[in-house]
């Protein structure tokens, strides 16, 4: 088991989102949560990074419990989050923003090459390095958060909602892109609105409702049942 989180419980201050939440991630899995808006879904995700500390539970990575280590520690262990929405630094230059996530391998050959991987995936990248990232659209700027998974080459990827505001199509490109980092081995726990489309890419899913986890199987079992698809694919 890669990551196993058991009887989670978690929230803001005295408020508690989270009402023990039980879920696991095996090596080589795309994993998505799906449910109601405010259901806790990024709150899983945030909680799993290391943003917030758990009141109850534990998080365990690899056979570790991590459950109170810091977002830079889990990074080191292999564990990286990519927020919803704003998730790269819009008034630095595309090269800066690859630099920035890449500060631990800068200046040794895996960055180069690491760095010629990204632009081989998005070779769309190569003439606009020095361009601030602002000037990217919505799917080019969830790209570059993307390049991240590249260069780190990290275990286990936390994605929340890697579809939000975009369209159609570049969601498409978005989602083959996942596709192929877990092709090379990436494991993902990721959160999405777009529930038709995250169980589609998943191998497993959980419905998550009111702070617990309600439902488990895999993408495919998910999609075919009546009370996900009354729910969440719009009947
Ligand atoms: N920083 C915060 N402080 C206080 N409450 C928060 C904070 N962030 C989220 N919440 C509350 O926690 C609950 C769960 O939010 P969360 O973002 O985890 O839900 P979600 O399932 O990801 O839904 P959505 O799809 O709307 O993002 C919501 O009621 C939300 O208002």
């Amino acid at each position: 088991m890669l990551l196993e989180i058991n009887n989670l419980k978690a929230g803001y201050g005295n408020i508690t989102i989270l009402h023990g939440v039980n879920l696991e991630v095996n090596p080589g899995e795309i994993v998505c949560l799906i449910g109601p808006n405010g259901a806790g879904k990024s709150t899983v995700l945030r909680t799993v990074a290391g943003q917030l500390t758990p009141s109850q539970g534990e998080i365990i990575f690899e056979g570790q419990n991590v459950s109170k280590e810091s977002p830079e520690k889990k990074g080191v262990k292999g564990l990286i989050f990519i927020p919803q929405g704003e998730n790269i630094f819009p008034n630095l230059s595309l090269l800066e923003n690859l630099e920035i996530a890449a500060f631990a391998l800068k200046g040794n050959d895996t960055y180069q090459n690491r760095l010629n991987q990204v632009l081989g995936s998005f070779p769309w990248m190569k003439d606009r390095l020095n361009r601030p990232a602002k000037e990217l659209s919505g799917g080019q700027r969830q790209a570059l958060a993307l390049s991240r998974i590249i260069l780190l080459k990290p275990k286990l990827v936390l994605l929340d909602e890697p579809s939000l505001g975009l369209a159609p199509l570049v969601v498409e490109d978005i989602f083959s892109q996942i596709q192929a980092m877990n092709q090379q081995g990436i494991s993902f726990l990721m959160v999405e609105q777009n529930a038709r489309k995250g169980l589609s890419v998943s191998h497993r899913a959980y419905v998550l409702e009111q702070g617990k986890d309600r439902l488990t199987g895999t993408g495919a079992e998910l999609l075919c049942d009546q009370r996900v698809q009354d729910l969440y694919l719009g009947g």
